[in-house]
């Protein structure tokens, strides 16, 4: 199977989870697209009833809203019950970074107000330790260029993401995104820890100790790797 094809079986697969009578996260990417095209045939279909969804992103929300599903912002909504997202790179001890799409902020407030959270990937996202994959921040733009100073000096390999036409992306509240390259991450806490006192980033994608199902897509076919905290 190819990736896309394995993002499919995962997408479809993760559906199985969701319950009727929820409110359910649903977060944001190509993986993600496949679990919510899922959702909306099984809930036309009747055989997943009374569901709310919250998206993580606009694109989301228009894909949820075409296809029927009743969706409410986290604002209007007093918990989600799941959350089920993408992911860009999983560890062995399933810490992850999120943020290749640029919805990091979003979907951390999502997973964090949630009472479960699955993520799907392809096998192609697990390894052994994170940071292979660059791991985004978002940053505001006011002072931007003292946060990216401070990122520098802390050899830790900062680059503003660009669009196709070389400006800079803007996230959905019109902040900037840095990629770090910094090359492996031996001790993800620590760093999530010094990201979360730096006044200038809003968000950064290390998402530590949220996960509880992680679904992987194999040739064989998608593995559930259930309770992994
Ligand atoms: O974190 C994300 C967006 O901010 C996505 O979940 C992550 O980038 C995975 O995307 P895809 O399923 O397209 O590979």
């Amino acid at each position: 199977m190819n990736q896309d094809e394995l993002k499919k079986a995962v997408g479809i697969k993760s559906v199985d989870f969701i319950e009727s009578n929820t409110v359910v996260g649903l977060g944001t990417g190509s993986t993600v697209y496949y679990m919510i095209e899922e959702l909306g045939k099984r809930y036309q279909a009747g055989e997943i009833k009374n569901i709310v969804g919250v998206a993580t992103s606009s694109r989301s929300q228009k894909q949820a809203e075409g296809l029927g599903i009743p969706m409410k912002d986290l604002n209007d909504v007093d918990h989600i019950d799941l959350t089920i997202d993408g992911a860009d790179q999983i560890d062995k001890n399933f810490q992850g970074i999120k943020g290749g799409g640029a919805a990091h902020l979003l979907e951390k407030m999502v997973a964090t107000n949630s009472h479960k959270n699955i993520w799907i990937v392809d096998q192609s996202k697990m390894a052994d330790k994170l940071g292979s994959f660059p791991l985004p921040l978002e940053v505001i733009p006011f002072g931007c260029e003292k946060t990216f100073a401070d990122l520098q000096a802390e050899e830790l390999h900062p680059e503003f993401r660009l669009d196709d036409n070389g400006k800079r992306v803007l996230t959905h509240n019109k902040n900037y995104v840095i990629d770090l390259k910094m090359g492996e991450i031996n001790h993800p806490h620590l760093l999530a820890e010094w990201l979360d006192h730096q006044v200038g980033i809003v968000a950064h994608g290390l998402f530590l100790d949220l996960v509880n199902t992680v679904i992987v897509g194999r040739d064989d076919g998608p593995e559930v790797i259930k309770d992994v905290r």
